[in-house]
């Protein structure tokens, strides 16, 4: 089943249109990035999913549940929405962890010191979050989402105001809660990095979701070869190769790469250059958003 999906979300404020009819759905293990220029919708389509809005029409549903009809949709959900996340700033970041794990019925006390570690926060936990930086509090935010394991975590840019270790953190804890089976939802501006491990991109647009890009994670290449039509043409016929197409003067294929070379270089044909490829999801967006 679908851990998270979106059926024909529309929301207005006033006459304004915010979200039209958006449809999406992120499975177990799935991490989803939502894209879009500032304004396009992405916390309000994230505030919708965790209940925090009302749809105008439409609906939300968190592992087959309604979040905003049934009580207990959201007992599987982990969410860091506002940026900071609020905690009690006279408290420690682990006080202010126990107290987290008490509303949420968290019994085990190892999870706390679990949480702070894979946050690399334990030498500030014992610190009052009054004196965090705004990158360890953002940090203790998705510590204390993640503290009662999950299921669906759903993060509104998740890495805004960390620093590049604070970014690579939060990524690869994203990357690792997704092979744990987590379903993630997240917006972000940052698509060089979200590509390198988001299974699907989301595109927002003027309140639709303009396209989804999938990731598909397979290895790809780029070849330079003459003559370039006939090169593609016999990339086309073989079997070992998956997908060819034209792209900026080279081609760009998936499969096996060095039976492609074998039956170019057998055909006669010049190979000026083959390495691998990597899907420029930015350039992809930037071209997207532009036409939208
Ligand atoms: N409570 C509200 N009342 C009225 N309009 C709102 C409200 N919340 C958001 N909006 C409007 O909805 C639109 C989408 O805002 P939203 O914050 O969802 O965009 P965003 O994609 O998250 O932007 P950013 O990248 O800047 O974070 C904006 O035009 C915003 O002004």
């Amino acid at each position: 089943m679908e851990a998270l999906r979106l059926e024909g979300v529309s929301k207005r404020y006033g006459r304004k249109p915010v979200l039209e009819g958006v449809n999406l759905a992120v499975r177990p293990g799935e991490v989803y990035a939502l894209a879009g220029p500032n304004g396009s919708g992405k916390t309000t389509l994230i505030r919708l999913v965790t209940g925090l809005a009302f749809p105008t029409q439409g609906r939300a549903l968190l592992l087959g549940e309604d979040v905003h009809k049934s009580p207990t949709a959201r007992r599987h959900l982990g969410a860091v929405v506002e940026a900071p996340a609020a905690f009690y700033p006279y408290l420690t970041g682990r006080e202010n962890l126990r107290l987290h794990a008490y509303l949420a019925g968290v019994k085990e006390e190892a999870r706390i010191p679990e949480v702070l570690a894979r946050l690399r926060l334990l030498a500030v936990a014992d610190q009052k979050v009054g004196s965090y930086s705004l990158g360890q509090r953002q940090r203790l935010g998705l510590a204390a989402a993640i503290l009662p394991r999950p299921k669906v975590l759903v993060l509104d840019e998740p890495t805004s105001g960390l620093d590049p270790e604070g970014v690579e953190l939060v990524h690869g804890l994203l990357r690792e809660l997704a092979w744990e089976g987590v379903a993630v939802l997240l917006s972000t501006h940052h698509l060089q990095e979200v590509s390198a491990y988001a299974h699907k991109v989301g595109i927002l647009g003027g309140g639709r979701l303009l396209e989804e890009v999938a990731l598909s994670g397979k290895e790809a290449y780029r070849l330079e070869a003459h003559p370039l039509e006939g090169a593609l043409a016999l990339l086309k016929a073989l079997p070992q190769v998956a997908s060819a197409r034209l792209q900026g003067g080279a081609i760009v294929f998936e499969g096996d790469k060095d039976a492609a070379l074998r039956a170019l270089l057998r055909e006669g044909f010049r190979v000026e250059a083959l390495g691998p490829h990597r899907f420029d999801l930015l350039s992809y967006y930037q071209e997207r958003v532009k036409h939208a």
